[in-house]
């Protein structure tokens, strides 16, 4: 049996879009930090130009899976003769805007270039991890970080708090393409700073748009507000939305209460990705 690799999920403490560049794509700050709730990968040696998936993300065809997608680029680009069979033990929702895919791509770039001995460095893999999507890099940066342009200039903070949170999931997919592209959302925000964030500028300026759009999305948002659940946001474009509580126990009791067909989990923040050490040459 296969060694099980995680690819945990992120939160956005804080999300301002700042700007919208000729491309189309939006100019951002956030602050990331990654929670132990993790999608399970494995990992199983196939003969050269042999990729495939089992397991992972309903509705989603294996040759559009992330992490394959990841697996072909690293196989390119370290001129690699081996294939790989995947099997993703999927827990993440998807369209949550906890980065559930783009950790599986993460997590496979991470395991492939020990299992494959391609010896990249952690920039180089982040440089891939960038092709594949916004949120790829940060997953192998593996800490806690403030970010800004999409995502990719990522600057340390590893003494954020590693809080209690209760995650909800009000059972909608939002597509974060959508989101980028309503003709209502505010593009251009003052920039913010590190220090206005610990302070507890946590805002994340998608949310309007979001709740718009998507009424579930506000509808559990009052519900965890209502359950005592403090300074409760979106994350990414959600659809899931976050908020702080006391201790695991609390945030259990609350997770038990939420009704279906939502679902909850009690999470805690953490600041370093639990494969860090692997992806450090
Ligand atoms: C909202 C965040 O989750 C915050 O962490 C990310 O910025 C989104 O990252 P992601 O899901 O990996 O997004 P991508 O797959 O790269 O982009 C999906 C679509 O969202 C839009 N997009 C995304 C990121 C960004 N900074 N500006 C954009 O306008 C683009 O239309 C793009 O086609
Ligand atoms: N392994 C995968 N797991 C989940 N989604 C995948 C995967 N591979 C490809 N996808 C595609 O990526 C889309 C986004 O899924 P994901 O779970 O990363 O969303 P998200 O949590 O909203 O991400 P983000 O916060 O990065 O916007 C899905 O709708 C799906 O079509």
């Amino acid at each position: 049996m296969s060694e099980n690799y995680p690819a945990p999920a992120k939160l956005n403490l804080m999300l301002r879009v700042i700007d919208q560049r000729s491309d189309g794509y939006h100019e951002l700050q956030t602050v990331f930090q990654f929670i132990d709730l993790a999608d399970q990968l494995q990992f199983d040696s196939r003969p050269a130009g042999r990729f495939s998936r089992s397991g992972g993300p309903e509705g989603v065809p294996e040759a559009n899976d992330l992490s394959i997608r990841a697996a072909k680029c690293l196989a390119d680009v370290g001129g690699v003769h081996e294939g790989v069979h995947i099997h993703i033990d999927k827990f993440l929702p998807m369209g949550g805007g906890i980065g559930g895919g783009s950790s599986d791509a993460a997590t496979t770039l991470i395991v492939l270039n020990r299992l494959w001995r391609t010896g990249l460095r952690r920039e180089e893999l982040m440089e891939i991890g960038a092709s594949l999507g916004a949120d790829v890099p940060v997953f192998i940066f593996g800490r806690g970080a403030w970010a800004e342009g999409l995502g990719e200039r990522l600057q340390a903070l590893d003494a954020l708090p590693e809080s209690h949170y209760v995650l909800l999931h009000p059972q909608v997919s939002v597509s974060t393409r959508e989101i980028f592209t309503a003709p209502e959302l505010t593009r251009h925000h003052v920039p913010s700073t590190i220090g206005a964030f610990l302070g507890g500028a946590t805002e994340n300026t998608l949310e309007p748009t979001v709740c718009a759009r998507y009424p579930e999305v506000e509808h559990g948002t009052r519900w965890l507000k209502n359950q005592g659940v403090h300074d409760v946001r979106l994350t990414g474009s959600g659809a899931c939305v976050f908020g702080l509580v006391a201790d695991n126990i609390s945030a259990q009791q609350i997770a038990a209460r939420v009704p279906a067909p939502w679902r909850a989990w009690s999470v805690r923040g953490c600041n370093r990705h639990p494969l860090y050490d692997l992806a450090e040459q």
